[in-house]
Protein backbone atom coordinates (compact mmCIF):
# COMPACT_ATOMS: atom_id res chain seq x y z
CA UNK A 1 0.00 0.00 0.00
CA UNK A 2 0.92 3.49 -0.95
CA UNK A 3 -1.23 5.36 1.18
CA UNK A 4 -2.23 3.40 4.79
CA UNK A 5 -4.67 5.49 7.01
CA UNK A 6 -5.33 3.25 10.07
CA UNK A 7 -7.87 4.22 13.25
CA UNK A 8 -7.12 8.01 12.87
CA UNK A 9 -8.79 9.93 15.44
CA UNK A 10 -8.47 13.82 15.55
CA UNK A 11 -10.76 16.31 17.75
CA UNK A 12 -10.94 20.50 18.06
CA UNK A 13 -10.81 21.10 21.71
CA UNK A 14 -13.68 18.93 22.67
CA UNK A 15 -15.62 18.37 19.31
CA UNK A 16 -14.48 14.92 18.07
CA UNK A 17 -13.96 15.24 13.67
CA UNK A 18 -12.52 12.15 12.49
CA UNK A 19 -13.25 9.17 15.63
CA UNK A 20 -11.72 6.21 13.51
CA UNK A 21 -10.81 6.91 10.46
CA UNK A 22 -8.76 4.45 7.99
CA UNK A 23 -8.36 3.82 4.50
CA UNK A 24 -5.53 2.64 1.91
CA UNK A 25 -4.55 3.21 -1.33
CA UNK A 26 -2.44 1.20 -3.62
CA UNK A 27 0.18 2.70 -6.59
CA UNK A 28 -2.40 3.50 -9.92
CA UNK A 29 -5.26 3.82 -7.75
CA UNK A 30 -8.04 6.29 -7.34
CA UNK A 31 -10.03 6.85 -4.35
CA UNK A 32 -12.75 9.25 -3.60
CA UNK A 33 -13.81 10.87 0.18
CA UNK A 34 -17.57 11.87 0.14
CA UNK A 35 -19.12 13.08 3.24
CA UNK A 36 -21.32 16.28 4.29
CA UNK A 37 -20.11 20.08 4.92
CA UNK A 38 -18.09 19.75 8.04
CA UNK A 39 -18.11 15.52 7.76
CA UNK A 40 -14.04 16.16 8.56
CA UNK A 41 -12.74 15.63 4.68
CA UNK A 42 -10.43 18.49 5.02
CA UNK A 43 -9.47 17.57 8.49
CA UNK A 44 -8.40 13.95 6.98
CA UNK A 45 -6.40 15.40 3.50
CA UNK A 46 -4.35 17.56 6.62
CA UNK A 47 -3.71 15.02 8.54
CA UNK A 48 -2.66 12.91 5.79
CA UNK A 49 -0.55 15.75 4.59
CA UNK A 50 1.12 15.89 8.21
CA UNK A 51 -0.44 19.60 8.54
CA UNK A 52 -2.26 18.47 11.20
CA UNK A 53 -0.94 15.91 13.83
CA UNK A 54 -3.59 13.10 14.88
CA UNK A 55 -4.68 12.48 18.59
CA UNK A 56 -4.61 8.88 17.67
CA UNK A 57 -3.86 6.51 14.70
CA UNK A 58 -1.28 6.39 11.90
CA UNK A 59 -1.09 7.29 8.55
CA UNK A 60 1.68 5.89 6.22
CA UNK A 61 2.28 7.70 2.94
CA UNK A 62 5.16 6.10 0.94
CA UNK A 63 7.10 8.34 -1.89
CA UNK A 64 6.89 12.27 -2.72
CA UNK A 65 3.39 13.90 -1.82
CA UNK A 66 1.56 16.72 -3.74
CA UNK A 67 -1.22 18.38 -1.87
CA UNK A 68 -4.05 20.38 -3.47
CA UNK A 69 -5.70 22.57 -0.77
CA UNK A 70 -9.69 23.56 -0.48
CA UNK A 71 -8.47 27.02 -1.11
CA UNK A 72 -5.30 28.22 -3.07
CA UNK A 73 -2.93 29.37 -1.41
CA UNK A 74 -1.61 31.88 -4.11
CA UNK A 75 0.46 35.16 -3.80
CA UNK A 76 -2.20 37.78 -5.46
CA UNK A 77 0.67 40.17 -6.27
CA UNK A 78 2.52 37.41 -8.51
CA UNK A 79 2.07 36.02 -12.04
CA UNK A 80 1.21 32.69 -13.20
CA UNK A 81 4.34 31.93 -14.55
CA UNK A 82 6.51 33.59 -11.36
CA UNK A 83 4.48 30.91 -9.41
CA UNK A 84 5.42 27.77 -11.99
CA UNK A 85 8.99 29.33 -11.02
CA UNK A 86 8.64 29.66 -7.17
CA UNK A 87 7.64 26.06 -6.99
CA UNK A 88 10.05 24.69 -9.82
CA UNK A 89 12.99 26.40 -7.49
CA UNK A 90 11.18 24.86 -4.32
CA UNK A 91 11.02 21.14 -6.09
CA UNK A 92 14.64 21.75 -7.80
CA UNK A 93 12.82 20.84 -11.10
CA UNK A 94 15.11 21.37 -14.41
CA UNK A 95 12.61 22.60 -16.69
CA UNK A 96 8.63 23.54 -16.39
CA UNK A 97 7.85 21.34 -19.70
CA UNK A 98 5.19 19.13 -17.34
CA UNK A 99 3.50 22.11 -16.08
CA UNK A 100 3.25 23.66 -19.81
CA UNK A 101 1.95 20.57 -21.04
CA UNK A 102 -0.50 20.88 -17.73
CA UNK A 103 -1.42 24.71 -18.39
CA UNK A 104 -2.16 23.52 -21.86
CA UNK A 105 -4.63 20.90 -21.00
CA UNK A 106 -6.63 23.29 -18.67
CA UNK A 107 -6.61 26.18 -21.17
CA UNK A 108 -4.34 28.40 -18.00
CA UNK A 109 -1.92 29.57 -20.91
CA UNK A 110 -3.49 32.40 -21.80
CA UNK A 111 -3.17 33.46 -18.41
CA UNK A 112 0.37 33.19 -18.01
CA UNK A 113 1.54 36.96 -17.67
CA UNK A 114 -1.24 38.02 -15.28
CA UNK A 115 -1.17 38.39 -11.61
CA UNK A 116 -3.27 36.51 -9.50
CA UNK A 117 -5.94 39.08 -7.92
CA UNK A 118 -6.90 39.60 -11.96
CA UNK A 119 -7.87 35.77 -12.05
CA UNK A 120 -11.54 34.23 -11.32
CA UNK A 121 -11.84 31.60 -8.89
CA UNK A 122 -11.85 28.68 -11.10
CA UNK A 123 -9.06 30.19 -12.84
CA UNK A 124 -7.06 30.32 -9.65
CA UNK A 125 -8.34 26.72 -8.77
CA UNK A 126 -6.61 25.53 -11.87
CA UNK A 127 -3.41 27.08 -10.94
CA UNK A 128 -3.72 25.51 -7.58
CA UNK A 129 -4.15 21.98 -8.98
CA UNK A 130 -1.32 22.51 -11.36
CA UNK A 131 1.20 23.74 -8.69
CA UNK A 132 0.31 20.64 -7.08
CA UNK A 133 0.95 17.96 -9.60
CA UNK A 134 4.48 19.96 -11.04
CA UNK A 135 6.64 17.72 -9.51
CA UNK A 136 4.77 14.36 -10.78
CA UNK A 137 4.37 13.30 -6.99
CA UNK A 138 3.42 9.51 -6.05
CA UNK A 139 0.46 10.66 -3.94
CA UNK A 140 -1.76 13.00 -4.32
CA UNK A 141 -4.38 14.55 -2.15
CA UNK A 142 -7.20 17.07 -3.80
CA UNK A 143 -9.28 18.71 -1.87
CA UNK A 144 -12.37 19.59 -4.37
CA UNK A 145 -9.73 20.02 -6.87
CA UNK A 146 -12.42 21.19 -9.29
CA UNK A 147 -14.94 23.26 -7.55
CA UNK A 148 -15.54 26.16 -10.25
CA UNK A 149 -14.30 24.53 -13.13
CA UNK A 150 -16.60 24.72 -15.86
CA UNK A 151 -17.68 21.50 -17.74
CA UNK A 152 -14.95 21.19 -20.45
CA UNK A 153 -12.65 21.79 -17.25
CA UNK A 154 -14.46 19.22 -15.47
CA UNK A 155 -13.62 16.49 -18.22
CA UNK A 156 -10.24 17.53 -18.75
CA UNK A 157 -9.30 17.14 -14.88
CA UNK A 158 -10.56 13.58 -14.84
CA UNK A 159 -8.78 12.81 -18.21
CA UNK A 160 -5.26 14.19 -15.94
CA UNK A 161 -6.62 11.69 -13.33
CA UNK A 162 -6.72 8.99 -15.51
CA UNK A 163 -3.01 9.73 -16.89
CA UNK A 164 -2.41 9.86 -13.58
CA UNK A 165 -3.36 6.36 -12.45
CA UNK A 166 -1.87 4.83 -15.74
CA UNK A 167 1.50 6.78 -14.37
CA UNK A 168 0.97 4.58 -11.32
CA UNK A 169 0.21 7.66 -8.90
CA UNK A 170 -2.03 7.20 -6.15
CA UNK A 171 -4.83 9.82 -6.11
CA UNK A 172 -7.12 10.97 -3.42
CA UNK A 173 -9.89 13.16 -4.05
CA UNK A 174 -12.26 14.91 -1.54
CA UNK A 175 -15.57 16.30 -2.32
CA UNK A 176 -18.76 17.06 -0.81
CA UNK A 177 -20.53 15.76 -4.07
CA UNK A 178 -21.22 11.92 -5.29
CA UNK A 179 -19.11 11.27 -7.84
CA UNK A 180 -19.33 9.51 -11.45
CA UNK A 181 -18.08 6.74 -9.57
CA UNK A 182 -17.70 4.31 -12.39
CA UNK A 183 -14.50 6.65 -12.65
CA UNK A 184 -13.22 5.48 -9.23
CA UNK A 185 -11.06 2.57 -7.85
CA UNK A 186 -12.42 2.53 -4.64
CA UNK A 187 -14.89 5.33 -3.09
CA UNK A 188 -15.43 6.02 0.56
CA UNK A 189 -17.97 8.01 2.55
CA UNK A 190 -17.11 9.91 5.59
CA UNK A 191 -19.79 10.20 8.19
CA UNK A 192 -19.63 10.09 12.22
CA UNK A 193 -15.84 10.58 12.13
CA UNK A 194 -14.90 7.07 10.30
CA UNK A 195 -14.93 6.16 6.61
CA UNK A 196 -17.49 3.61 4.99
CA UNK A 197 -16.32 1.73 2.03
CA UNK A 198 -19.21 2.54 -0.86
CA UNK A 199 -19.72 0.05 -4.18
CA UNK A 200 -17.99 1.75 -7.17
CA UNK A 201 -18.46 0.10 -10.88
CA UNK A 202 -14.76 1.52 -11.74
CA UNK A 203 -12.43 -0.44 -13.54
CA UNK A 204 -10.58 -2.34 -11.18
CA UNK A 205 -13.24 -1.49 -8.29
N1 LIG B 1 -9.06 24.66 12.99
C1 LIG B 1 -10.27 24.31 13.44
N2 LIG B 1 -10.64 24.57 14.72
C2 LIG B 1 -11.85 24.20 15.20
N3 LIG B 1 -12.77 23.55 14.47
C3 LIG B 1 -12.47 23.25 13.20
C4 LIG B 1 -11.21 23.62 12.62
N4 LIG B 1 -11.20 23.18 11.33
C5 LIG B 1 -12.38 22.59 11.13
N5 LIG B 1 -13.15 22.62 12.23
C6 LIG B 1 -14.50 22.03 12.39
O1 LIG B 1 -14.39 20.63 12.15
C7 LIG B 1 -15.48 20.16 11.39
C8 LIG B 1 -14.98 19.50 10.10
O2 LIG B 1 -14.40 20.50 9.26
P1 LIG B 1 -13.77 20.14 7.86
O3 LIG B 1 -13.33 21.43 7.24
O4 LIG B 1 -12.76 19.08 8.03
O5 LIG B 1 -15.05 19.55 7.08
P2 LIG B 1 -15.28 19.25 5.53
O6 LIG B 1 -15.89 17.90 5.44
O7 LIG B 1 -14.01 19.47 4.76
O8 LIG B 1 -16.36 20.36 5.15
P3 LIG B 1 -16.72 21.10 3.76
O9 LIG B 1 -17.36 20.10 2.85
O10 LIG B 1 -17.69 22.15 4.19
O11 LIG B 1 -15.44 21.68 3.21
C9 LIG B 1 -16.38 21.36 11.15
O12 LIG B 1 -17.41 21.35 12.13
C10 LIG B 1 -15.48 22.55 11.37
O13 LIG B 1 -16.19 23.65 11.84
Amino acid sequence: MVLLVEHVAKRYGSRPVLRDASLRAGRGQLVGVVGENGAGKTTLLRVLSGDLRPDAGTVRLDGTLGYCPQYPVLDEELTTRQHLRLFQIAHRLPGLDRAESLLRALGLDAYDRQPVRTLSGGTRQKLNLVLALLHDPAVLLLDEPYQGFDWDTYLRFWDIAQELRTAGRTVLIVSHLAYDTQRLDALYRLSDGRLHRAPTTGAHG
